[in-house]
């Protein structure tokens, strides 16, 4: 059984109208990434950050799925069970909503909520604050169960395991500028898999790859697919 590993960023989202956070006019040229997604932002102004996560959360909500993601979800049915895994650094729930089911988000979900005192975690409502008390010990200490810049990533475990069996290894919409994430490819490389980047234009890591394909992924990904 062939197992592909399909790395996404937020290139995926885009054409569902949700920004990206390098290109022209994108996150992090309107926000300093300093303030809205660290620890140490979260401790100086809890409300503007958890002002930023509840706009991004509303935005998420309004947008749909797009060709991309709905094919990649059309392939995870078609092929045996645990031959697809997607890894994802978004923090929106498109591929969900387009019908994924085997997604990692390996920088957390817009959609769940976690205690910063005792880490318990639940569905997020759509608006959050940070006194909000923890349903599980009460402290007033809620938080966006988001993995911010200086904090380990999700399922690291397993996303190294499934590197290492994979087959094939893709990456869709991502700059590659961002770790550990940028580093799939050279691991999945390492490993034996073979190696495609899917995305409008070449990514800070597109050497190391053994074939790409540059377009809106809403095109591309669908005709890789099929
Ligand atoms: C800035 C960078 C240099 N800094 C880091 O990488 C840091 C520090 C670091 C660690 N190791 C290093 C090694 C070297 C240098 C630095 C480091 N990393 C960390 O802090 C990470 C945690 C980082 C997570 C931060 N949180 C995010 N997101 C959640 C928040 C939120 O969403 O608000 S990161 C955020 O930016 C990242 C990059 O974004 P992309 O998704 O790629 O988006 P971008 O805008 O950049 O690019 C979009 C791409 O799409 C393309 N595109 C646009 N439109 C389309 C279209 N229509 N179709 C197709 N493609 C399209 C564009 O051409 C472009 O290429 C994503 O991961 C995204 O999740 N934690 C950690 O390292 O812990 C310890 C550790 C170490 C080793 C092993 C385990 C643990």
């Amino acid at each position: 059984m062939t197992k592909i590993v399909i790395l996404t960023g937020a290139g995926i989202s885009a054409e569902s109208g949700l920004g990206t956070f390098r290109d022209v006019d994108g996150l992090w040229t309107r926000y300093d990434l300093n303030d809205v997604a660290t620890p140490e932002g979260f401790a100086r102004d809890p409300g503007l950050v958890m002002e930023f996560y509840n706009a991004r959360r509303r935005n998420a909500a309004e947008a749909a799925p797009n060709p991309a993601h709905l094919a990649l979800a059309r392939l995870e049915a078609a092929l045996p069970p645990g031959s697809v895994r997607i890894v994802t650094q978004n923090v929106d729930d498109l591929h969900e909503r387009a019908g994924s089911r085997a997604v990692w988000h390996m920088h957390g979900q817009l959609v769940r909520a976690r205690c910063a005192a005792c880490g318990a975690d639940w569905a997020a409502p759509p608006v959050m604050r940070a006194e909000d008390p923890c349903p599980a010990c009460g402290a007033p200490a809620t938080r966006p169960d988001i993995v911010w810049f200086g904090e380990m990533p999700y399922h690291m475990e397993e996303i190294w395991e499934a590197l290492r069996a994979a087959d094939l290894f893709v990456a869709i919409g991502t700059s590659g500028s961002v770790y550990p994430a940028a580093a799939f490819v050279q691991d999945a490389s390492r490993a034996g898999a073979e190696t495609l980047e899917l995305n409008l234009e070449p990514s800070e890591t597109v050497s190391d790859f053994d074939r790409v394909r540059h377009g809106p992924a809403s095109g591309i990904v669908p005709v890789w697919v099929e």
